[in-house]
């Protein structure tokens, strides 16, 4: 069993007993790629539990040892994935980066925060996989700056086959310790999301950007 496997129903236990998923099918989220969603994973909450967020370092751990990457650097994205970046980098005594969204706009517009030298070997930590496009630009700052990105890791995935593809194409591989489907089927058995919760949330996923669509302005 892959650590992924291992700790899924851990962490996505401890989203939900957190407060960290929120439902709201009448007034949607926006997300970062501009989606409405009737769902929002707030995994920043985990920062505010010690005990929580050092089952995150270690499952982190626990991939790139199960995986055998071998990390020069491990990398964080702004701003969530980087609480967690640091945490890891701490744990395994490695250097840390951080990469923008974008260059900055004043001081030395950089992209990338931190040392980072050509050919090093890269693990980047993001905290959610949505669209994937965050991880991936933050991904491709790191190739154009000459590391090589041996995978990224992530908290949670909605698991949608764009994100998969997009990872794919690049050809990096993404570990994460939960996902949508493991976080439905917990709070199914502990009624932790209501009867019609659950039914929005399995029509929306079914078809997210039809559904986004529908309920846009
Ligand atoms: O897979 P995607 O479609 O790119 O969406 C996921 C991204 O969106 C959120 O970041 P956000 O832009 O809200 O910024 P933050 O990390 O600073 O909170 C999240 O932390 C991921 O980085
Ligand atoms: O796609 C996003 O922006 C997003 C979705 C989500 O559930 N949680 C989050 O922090 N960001």
């Amino acid at each position: 069993m892959t650590p992924e496997e291992a700790l899924s129903r851990q962490v996505a236990a401890a989203l939900l007993t957190i407060g960290a998923v929120s439902f709201s099918p009448d007034r949607p989220f926006t997300w970062a790629s501009g989606l409405k969603a009737p769902i929002y994973c707030d995994n920043r909450l985990l920062i505010s539990y010690p005990h929580l967020r050092r089952t995150i370092t270690e499952g982190f751990r626990q991939i790139i040892e199960f995986w055998e990457l071998e990390p020069d650097v491990i990398a964080g994205t702004a701003t969530a994935g980087i609480p967690h970046a640091a945490w890891l980098a701490d744990r395994m005594e490695l250097p840390m980066v951080y990469v923008r969204a974008r260059p900055k706009a004043h001081g030395q517009g950089r992209q990338i925060e931190g040392r980072l030298e050509p050919g090093q070997q890269v693990v980047l930590i993001e905290d959610l996989i949505s669209t994937g496009g965050s991880s991936i630009a933050a991904a491709e700052a790191l190739m154009a700056a000459d590391a090589h990105v041996l995978a990224v890791l992530a908290i949670f995935t909605y698991g949608f086959p764009e994100a998969e593809m997009r990872f794919a194409q690049a050809e990096i591989p993404l570990h994460t310790l939960t996902n949508l489907s493991v976080l439905l089927e917990v709070a199914r058995e502990h009624g932790l999301l209501d009867e019609r919760a659950m039914t929005v949330l399995e029509d929306w996923r079914v078809d997210p950007y039809g559904w986004s669509e529908a309920h846009s302005e």
